[in-house]
């Protein structure tokens, strides 16, 4: 969505100091690299699949402080057999189509990218048990609007709770969503990772894993129980794995629960909001668009009819979530 933001400290290519030798010259040293799709991370160790082999690599010290995060695609020199206690070196991180990042809480400045490449992030959230918690559902919204991934949100434990009241919250913003349940047929689901490289994401004991193990049994991911107190699962599950399913991937990610959000700006909120986008250019420069605002064009624009009040309402609710603590 917003370009500008496709580039941080973490792209910055590594550039030779000094010496006149022009830099081209440099260049063809890995001529003989090969592609890799980063799968997993772990202790500064990158699962790569090259060809139909998952290769384990470290970074090459010419990487420097770039990161490499699951989804990366990469470029590979060194023992490539994926043998057992073999090592490989990753050379050069490619161009990223997307990034989703995280800051730890919303006054964190620190910005890490957690997922590269993705399409869709899948927001999982239970009907019930944990209840759904419409908040966390903006901020994640909030996240994948900003990281120009398309939000698919998934109800799960429809044996528990009906979704129309859930439904009816997000009706206005109509995010893609489908509803689950571990007895119940995920075909719906499955259609929605067909050849696409998705993220999920929600709270502890949404039934995430369960969703997983479903999907990719192999994967064997750990299901953790509900806590009958605080209703929360236990931390069962700890790195983040890209899964193959239905030519596509599926990104799961236990450790992250939700996303700070202190990096985004209000205009990155509203540029999910393309029936808005006309009102808010007459807005001063960083608008909040909150309501009442002096001078923001939403206010006048929502007097004189010109806009939907329900579409406005919905992208205030985000806005807000951007500010409220995790
Ligand atoms: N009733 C019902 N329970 C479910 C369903 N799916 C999962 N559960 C239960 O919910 C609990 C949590 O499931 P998990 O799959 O571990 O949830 P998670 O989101 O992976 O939780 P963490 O491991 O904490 O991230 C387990 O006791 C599951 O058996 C469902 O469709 N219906
Ligand atoms: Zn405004």
């Amino acid at each position: 969505m917003s370009g500008r933001r496709y580039l941080d400290e973490d792209d910055v290519r590594i550039r030779a100091r000094g010496g006149s030798r022009p830099r081209t010259r440099n260049r063809p040293k890995h001529e003989d690299a090969k592609q890799g799709f980063v799968t997993a991370v772990d202790r500064g160790r990158y699962t790569c699949l090259v060809d139909d082999r998952a290769v384990v690599a470290m970074k090459a010290r010419e990487l420097g402080r770039g990161s490499i995060v699951v989804g990366d695609r990469v470029a590979l020199v060194g023992d490539l057999s994926g043998r057992p206690d073999t090592l490989a070196r990753v050379v050069r991180v490619e161009e990223r189509r997307s990034v989703l990042r995280r800051t730890a809480d919303d006054t964190d400045p620190v910005e890490r990218v957690i997922v590269a490449n993705a399409d869709q992030l899948v927001i999982v959230a239970a009907l019930a048990d944990p209840e759904p918690q419409p908040r966390f559902i903006d901020r994640c919204l909030v996240a994948a609007y900003d990281a120009g991934l398309e939000p698919l949100l998934c109800l799960t434990k429809s044996d528990l709770a009906a979704p129309d009241e859930l439904l009816a919250t997000y009706a206005t913003l109509g995010p893609p969503y489908v509803v689950t349940r571990r007895d119940g047929d995920l075909s719906e689901l499955r259609g929605h990772l067909l050849g696409r490289l998705s993220v999920l994401v929600g709270s502890s004991g949404v039934g995430k894993s369960t969703l997983v193990n479903l999907l990719v049994p192999e994967a064997e991911r750990a299901v953790g129980h509900v806590n009958p107190v605080t209703g929360r699962g236990r931390h069962t599950s700890t790195s983040a794995v890209a899964l193959p399913i239905e030519g596509g991937w599926i990104i799961d990610t236990p450790g992250l629960r939700s996303f700070g959000l202190a990096h985004i700006r209000p205009d990155d909120v509203v540029a999910g909001f393309a029936d808005l986008a006309e009102a808010v250019a007459e807005c001063p420069p960083d608008c909040p668009h909150a309501e009442g605002t002096p001078g923001c064009a939403l206010d006048a624009w929502l007097a004189e009819g010109r806009l939907d009040p329900a579409r406005v309402a919905s992208m205030r609710r985000l806005l807000s979530s951007r500010e409220a603590v995790d």
